[in-house]
């Protein structure tokens, strides 16, 4: 349902409370449930653990621990185990057990070329900064080329933990063993690709009163958040969201952020942007108010171009006291101070040049930038790209949308993603809640409809992927049948 990661510092102090407990007691069993998921890897490639080519990566660190001694359990059971140390001294402990089982630990120069049925990641965990130094650099790209299955310790090395970027080369894992909880690189690119497939390991730790830093959704904890109407409701309890988006120049996103809220799920929908917009969406959708009337969100930005109008649009809104989407060419509009209740959908570049900073930085810390523009403005973010992140002003976590295809990154989606988080403010989530549901809800849509869709299609997709979802939440609860 929910997927909640903790920063470096938040892991630390957990495991400590625990490690004061159990001492070495608790890296075995890290190491336990990582050869475990080495053993399983190994009968899935090649029948039988007795006999296989195991190379174990190892750091200076107790992530380097964790792999050797998992190592050692290895060797036990017959694999040929090879640790190859790469970055500072191996762990005295986990090196003296790989080795009473049998297997050896060599320097990088010493590493034979062989063929290798499986890697083991154990170089960096948390306490790793981004990018692998040369000649680890080589070896990890070596490997790489010539497919080794790897399954790293923890988090791939040469990712940072914190915020999932990488330097010039890090780990490709196929899998990764984490220990008790999620780190932010497991949910957010490049380091959530890199991850592979993740395997959560209890090994005692307790994180219930700790804080997350991160919190994501699976489609399951889309579908039971989804807001569904239920059978007392009317128009006005779904919402009416009124758009003023698109221009002369921009015709079609006035079309296709409508699109976005009608196929969403809107209880009415008010299209009130200008002449040429306005013709589309009246030959495209019938069901669509001109009339101007109450709204209870609106969405305004998408497509504006210039807008001399816009900053009067915008302060109108503010006091009237309804929430706002407010997307593209109306971020340039913005008035200082913001309500949380407003959601702001930049991506990247826009966001930068809302906090005046360089596109880059925002690209190489976007949990960072995203918490930023929320606290510059006083609204909620959502951070849209390759991983769509939600903040708001408060302290909180940052909300991780579902993951999606890369389809959806097209002219044009956007706008429908600003219809459709317009519908779920209009039908009274607050702002956080919306932006990761109607960011989670078009990733998921494009998941299950593959292929280059334009943005319009995808859009009329969108009620069978929500009653799919609505399916899926009757399954959940037991209302099945
Ligand atoms: N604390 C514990 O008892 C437990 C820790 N666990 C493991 O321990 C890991 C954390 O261990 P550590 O804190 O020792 O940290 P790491 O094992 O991540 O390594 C830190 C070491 O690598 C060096 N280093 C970091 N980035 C580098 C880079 N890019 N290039 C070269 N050197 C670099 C650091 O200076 C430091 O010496 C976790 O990820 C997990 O795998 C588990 O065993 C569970 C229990
Ligand atoms: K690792």
């Amino acid at each position: 349902m929910e997927q909640r990661a903790y920063s470096t510092a938040t892991v630390r102090e957990v495991e400590q409370v625990e490690i004061d407990r159990v001492g070495l007691a608790l890296m075995r069993r890290a190491a336990a449930g990582v050869a475990a998921v080495a053993r399983r890897e190994l009968i899935k490639i090649r029948g039988r653990v007795y006999g296989a080519r195991v190379l174990i990566l190892v750091g200076g660190g107790n992530n380097g621990g964790d792999a050797l001694y998992a190592g050692a359990s290895l060797a036990r059971r017959g694999a040929r185990v090879l640790a190859v140390s790469c970055l500072g001294t191996p762990h005295p402990e986990g090196r003296a057990a790989l080795e009473q089982a049998g297997g050896r630990v060599v320097g990088l120069a010493e590493l034979p070329d062989q063929n290798w049925d499986l890697a083991i990641d154990g170089i960096l965990g948390i306490g790793g900064r981004p990018g692998l130094p040369e000649p680890v650099a080589a070896l990890a790209g070596s490997l790489a080329g010539q497919g080794v299955p790897v399954i790293a310790v923890d988090l791939p090395s040469g990712v940072a933990s914190d915020t999932g970027a990488v330097g010039d080369q890090w780990i490709r894992a196929r899998r990764t063993v984490t220990f008790g909880a999620r780190k932010p690189c497991h949910l957010v690119e490049p380091g959530r690709s890199a991850t592979g497939e993740l395997t959560m390991i209890d090994i005692g730790l307790d994180f219930t009163s700790a804080r997350p830093d991160l919190i994501g959704l699976d489609v399951a904890g889309l579908a039971a958040r989804w807001p569904y109407p239920g059978r007392q409701v009317d128009k006005y309890a779904r919402g009416v969201v009124g758009l003023d988006t698109g221009s002369d120049s921009y015709p079609g996103a006035g079309l296709l952020s409508t699109l976005g809220a009608v196929h969403s799920g809107a209880g009415m929908v008010r299209f009130l942007g200008p002449d040429h917009p306005t013709s589309l969406v009246v030959a495209e959708l019938p069901n669509v108010v001109l009339a101007p009337g109450r709204v209870q969100a609106h969405v305004f930005g998408c497509g504006w171009g210039d807008r001399p109008d816009g900053a009067r649009l915008i302060k109108d809104a503010l006091d009237a006291g309804t929430p706002a989407v407010v997307d593209a060419d109306g971020l340039r509009y913005l008035p200082d101070r913001l309500p949380s209740s407003w959601l702001l959908t930049p991506h990247a570049g826009e966001l930068a040049r809302l906090l005046g900073r360089d596109r880059s930085e925002v690209e190489a810390n976007p949990i960072a930038a995203v918490r930023a523009g929320a606290e510059r403005t006083g609204a909620t973010v959502l951070l849209k790209g390759a991983t769509q992140l939600v903040a708001s002003p408060d302290t909180g976590p940052v909300w991780v949308a579902l993951p999606g295809p890369s389809w959806t990154a097209q002219a044009g989606s956007g706008d429908v993603l600003a219809g459709i988080c317009g519908t779920l403010l209009a039908a009274g989530q607050p702002a956080f809640r919306a932006g990761q549901l109607a960011a989670s809800l078009q990733a998921y849509a494009a998941a299950r409809h593959p292929g280059p869709r334009p943005p319009q299609d995808l859009a009329r997709m969108l009620p069978e992927t929500i009653a799919e979802l609505a399916g899926l939440a009757r399954i959940g609860d037991g209302r099945s049948g």
